[in-house]
C-alpha cells in the first residue's frame, strides 16, 4: 500500500457569497501523479488555492504528512514542502530569469544547486535568457520558469495548474517531458485539461464538476471510459 501524502477531506470554500467548493475530497499517494480533471469553472484552481491557503476553507480539512494545515498561512504551507505552479505562472515580469530564480530559492545548499543544474539542463532557454526580464519571455518560457521556481526547492509535493495552457504542441511536449522526470522525485497534483497530457502522466484521477468531486479512479481505466469522458470532460 502506498502512503497518503495529502488528504483533502470534505472542504467547502466560498469566494464572496459563492459556494465554490462543496465537500471536495481526494487523496494523494506518495510517488504518484494525481490529476484533477473537469470542465472550466469546475473548481480545480480553487482546490489548489485552498490547499495552499490562498483561499480559505470554511469547513473540512487539508492534511499533509499527517498534519492538519487547513488554517495555516501560505508561507508556512510552502515551507513545509509544497510547491505551487499557478495557472498565471506567478513570475515577476520586471525581474530577470536569474532574479526570479533567486527570489524563489529557499536555500543555497548542494541539493538546491543540483536541482538548479537539472532545471537548466531540462530548460536550456532559462540559461540562455538568464538576464532577460520575465515579462519578455514567450509563453512557453514563462511556463518553464514557473515550473523551475517551484522545483528549485526541496518539495515533496508539487501542485501544478494547467501547465499546457496556451502553449504550442511542441512546447507542451517539453513541459510533459519535464513533469515525467520530476515525477521520479516528487509527488504531483496536476490540473490539466489536455487529456493527452493528463493521461500520459497521471496515475490516478479525480473529476470535479460544479465544485464537487464526482468520480475517481486509475488513469488507465479512464482512458477507455468513453461515457465518463464525454459526460464530464466533453471529450467525444
Ligand atoms: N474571484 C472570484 N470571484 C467569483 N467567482 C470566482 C472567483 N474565482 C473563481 N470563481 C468561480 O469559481 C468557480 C471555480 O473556478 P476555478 O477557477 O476553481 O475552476 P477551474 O476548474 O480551475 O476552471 P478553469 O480551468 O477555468 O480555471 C467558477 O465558477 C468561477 O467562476
Amino acid at each position: 500500500m502506498m502512503k497518503t501524502l495529502l488528504k483533502v477531506d470534505e472542504i467547502n470554500t466560498y469566494i464572496d457569497q459563492f459556494h465554490i467548493l462543496q465537500n471536495v475530497s481526494f487523496e494523494v499517494k506518495t510517488g504518484e501523479v494525481t490529476v484533477l480533471l473537469g470542465r472550466n469553472g469546475a473548481g480545480k484552481t480553487t482546490t489548489l488555492r485552498t490547499i495552499m491557503g490562498l483561499n480559505s476553507a470554511s469547513s473540512g480539512s487539508v492534511v499533509y504528512k499527517d498534519e492538519d494545515i487547513t488554517k495555516q498561512n501560505t508561507h508556512h504551507i510552502a515551507r513545509k514542502g509544497i510547491g505551487y505552479v499557478p495557472e498565471d505562472q506567478g513570475i515577476f515580469a520586471d525581474l530577470t530569469v536569474g532574479e526570479n530564480m533567486r527570489v524563489a530559492m529557499q536555500k543555497e545548499d548542494d541539493a538546491t544547486k543540483e536541482r538548479m543544474d537539472w532545471v537548466l539542463n531540462m530548460f536550456p532557454d532559462l540559461k540562455k535568457f538568464w538576464n532577460k526580464a520575465g515579462g519578455q519571455l514567450s509563453g512557453g518560457q514563462k511556463q518553464m520558469l514557473s515550473i523551475a521556481r517551484a522545483y528549485i526547492n526541496e518539495n515533496d509535493l508539487l501542485l501544478i495548474d494547467e501547465p499546457s495552457k496556451g502553449l504550442a504542441p511542441i512546447i507542451v511536449e517539453k513541459v510533459m517531458e519535464s513533469i515525467q522526470e520530476m515525477k521520479e522525485k516528487t509527488t504531483i497534483v496536476l490540473v490539466e485539461q489536455n487529456f493527452y497530457m493528463a493521461s500520459s502522466i497521471g496515475d490516478s484521477f479525480y473529476i470535479l464538476d460544479d465544485g464537487m468531486t464526482v468520480h475517481s479512479g486509475k488513469m488507465n481505466e479512464l482512458k477507455d471510459d468513453e461515457v465518463l469522458k464525454k459526460k464530464y470532460l466533453g471529450i467525444a
